[in-house]
């Protein structure tokens, strides 16, 4: 995925959540100065592999066994604490470093790459973490458009940028394990988020041509807010 395609989504999540693009452009700004370039061959090699995009709902807890089973494991934020405390081992994290930075820092300097995201709310935490990463392991990442050594690869929350970098780097087959998108222990804002990461899979799994078992149920609302953030883009 590149900004030009994920553009008018973005333009839409900001004027849901009334967040500031030039906001988010000074927090990229402020990592590219931070972060080095990361080639994504330091991933590993994904092309054709079921990964598992690991969210962090509690029922991750139940759905261990899909991650063990994938032959790659993307942790989206706090499911990288449930899965390695499982003995399941992380093969990339994604954060925008809210709640548990410690431990993408502890990744980094074990050779796990770690997504970090910088946007114009978190440019206090990204000061403060990414100097503590190892850089040669550390992704840096923007919803805005890409600069220098911080890249965009689609997506909004943790999980479903997760799902963008696997596709963007050729995965196979796409498990979601530990996500509940009607899960009654959010608050409103993040149910809000979850929303919107609901029709950025929908929409991942349309250009795909592919079928997520998470969304069964969702798909048709997921569709009518595409369809609406989408016309006139021509996608
Ligand atoms: N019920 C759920 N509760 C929380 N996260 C979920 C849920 N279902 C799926 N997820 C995915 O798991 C990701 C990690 O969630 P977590 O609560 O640890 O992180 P977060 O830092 O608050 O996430 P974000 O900042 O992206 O909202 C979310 O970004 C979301 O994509
Ligand atoms: N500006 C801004 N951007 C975001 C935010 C947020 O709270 N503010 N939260 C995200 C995922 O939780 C992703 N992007």
């Amino acid at each position: 995925m590149n900004f030009e395609a994920f553009e008018p989504l973005y333009e839409a999540i900001l004027a849901d959540f009334g967040f500031d693009r030039a906001a988010d452009e000074r927090a990229r700004d402020v990592a590219a100065e931070l972060a080095t370039p990361f080639p994504l061959d330091r991933l590993g090699d994904w092309r054709g592999e079921t990964v598992a995009v690991a969210g962090a709902a509690p029922r991750l807890v139940d759905d261990v066994g899909i991650a063990r089973d994938a032959d790659v494991v993307v942790a989206a934020s706090t499911a990288a604490d449930v899965l390695r405390d499982r003995g399941v081992a992380v093969d990339c994290m994604v954060t925008d470093l809210d709640k548990n930075p410690e431990t993408a820092a502890a990744l980094t300097r074990e050779g796990v790459p770690v997504a970090a995201h910088a946007h114009g709310d978190n440019v206090p935490a990204v000061r403060e973490w990414l100097p503590r990463f190892a850089d040669e392991r550390t992704l840096a990442t923007t919803q805005a458009a890409p600069a220098g050594p911080v890249a965009n690869l689609g997506g909004f929350t943790d999980g479903d940028r997760a799902a963008f970098l696997a596709d963007h780097v050729g995965a196979g087959r796409l498990v979601f394990p530990g996500w509940a998108f009607d899960d009654p222990d959010v608050g409103p804002t993040k149910a809000r988020k979850l929303d919107w990461a609901a029709r950025l899979l929908r929409w991942l799994e349309r250009r795909r041509g592919e079928r997520f078992g998470v969304l069964d149920g969702r798909r048709e609302a997921a569709d009518a807010a595409l369809d609406a953030a989408l016309s006139g883009s021509g996608q």
